[in-house]
């Protein structure tokens, strides 16, 4: 999760959020914070995409679609893309599952490879499956997450994978709001996390220090801001929420590069930081060879 970003698939407000209108009849719904505003909204995201193209050669952009709900700004979550291609994933959101034919769809028209799909009842999010290196892959258990999804994501990537790392996750505030594996560490670096370690089972912590990797705590006032949310464009350069200061200032200390956008509106209010906002169809691997890496 923090090679150099080639290639980056999103979706602009004008298309997931639509309008004011829009936004009014589903905002609830889908459990927001509170009613995004559309202007704001587009100005913020405006922001977000002048940092990411400054990083990222190439920017996919998914279409509108009348079958999905505004909920699919968040681009990461309906398919989790590995070294040999995407798989695609059925949301554990129920009003969110029509996302995943949609980018199916989109993959297939720009010629995305497709590695597998879920099938029978399992359900994952992509904000569940976190690339802690090119081969190891931690997917966490909890209520987007089954444990279906997470046998057969195992199964699918058994040969690119050394080590599959399951994590419970907590019920923290219920089935209702949006607790993902991703809501509580993001690698900026191969050996350093931005994390919230309150919410992390004990073995998990203690497998990413094992393994070197240096751990930024990130004090709750923050994670709630989704400051524990950081977007690695490259190793130790990074995007994240605006307002998470001491966060910030722990990912500078530690040398890392850090880049801020004002995220009321496209972030906060939908729970959705910088690496939901995001799906990373190609990161290029820059240690040893150059090949290609999802990590
Ligand atoms: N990968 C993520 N953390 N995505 C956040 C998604 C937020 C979105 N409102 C949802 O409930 O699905």
């Amino acid at each position: 999760m923090y090679h150099p970003l080639e290639r980056v698939i999103i979706k602009h407000p004008n298309d997931a959020f639509i309008s004011q209108q829009h936004i009014q009849n589903e905002w609830q719904k889908l459990n927001y914070l509170s009613e995004p505003n559309f202007e704001e909204a587009k100005k913020e995201y405006a922001e977000f995409i002048a940092l990411l193209s400054k990083h990222v050669p190439i920017i996919d952009y998914l279409p509108l679609s009348e079958h999905v709900s505004m909920d699919s700004i968040y681009a990461h979550d309906p398919v989790k893309f590995t070294a040999e291609g995407a798989i695609i994933l059925k949301s554990g959101k129920e009003l969110r599952q029509p996302e995943a034919q949609v980018y199916r769809k989109f993959l297939e028209d720009k010629e995305i490879p497709i590695l597998g799909e879920l099938t029978g009842n399992a359900t994952a999010d992509g904000g569940d499956i976190v690339w802690l290196d090119e081969r190891v892959l931690a997917v966490g258990n909890g209520y987007r997450t089954n444990e279906e999804a997470i046998r057969q994501i195992k199964e699918m990537t058994s040969h690119m994978v050394d080590e599959f790392i399951e994590v419970q996750l907590p019920h923290a505030d219920g089935e209702e709001e949006c607790l993902h594996l991703m809501s509580f560490i993001s690698m900026v670096d191969k050996d350093l996390a931005v994390v919230y370690s309150p919410l992390m089972p004990v073995a998990f912590r203690k497998k990413l220090l094992g393994r070197g990797i240096q751990l930024i705590e990130v004090p709750k006032a923050e994670y709630d801001l989704l400051g524990c949310n950081v977007l690695a464009v490259a190793p130790s350069v990074c995007i994240m929420v605006a307002g998470n200061e001491s966060t910030k200032k722990q990912l500078q200390q530690a040398g890392a590069i850090v880049y801020e956008y004002k995220g009321e509106e496209i972030s906060i209010k939908g729970t959705g930081g910088p690496t939901c906002l995001t799906s990373p169809a190609v990161r290029i691997k820059t240690t040893e060879k150059r090949g290609l890496s999802h990590v």
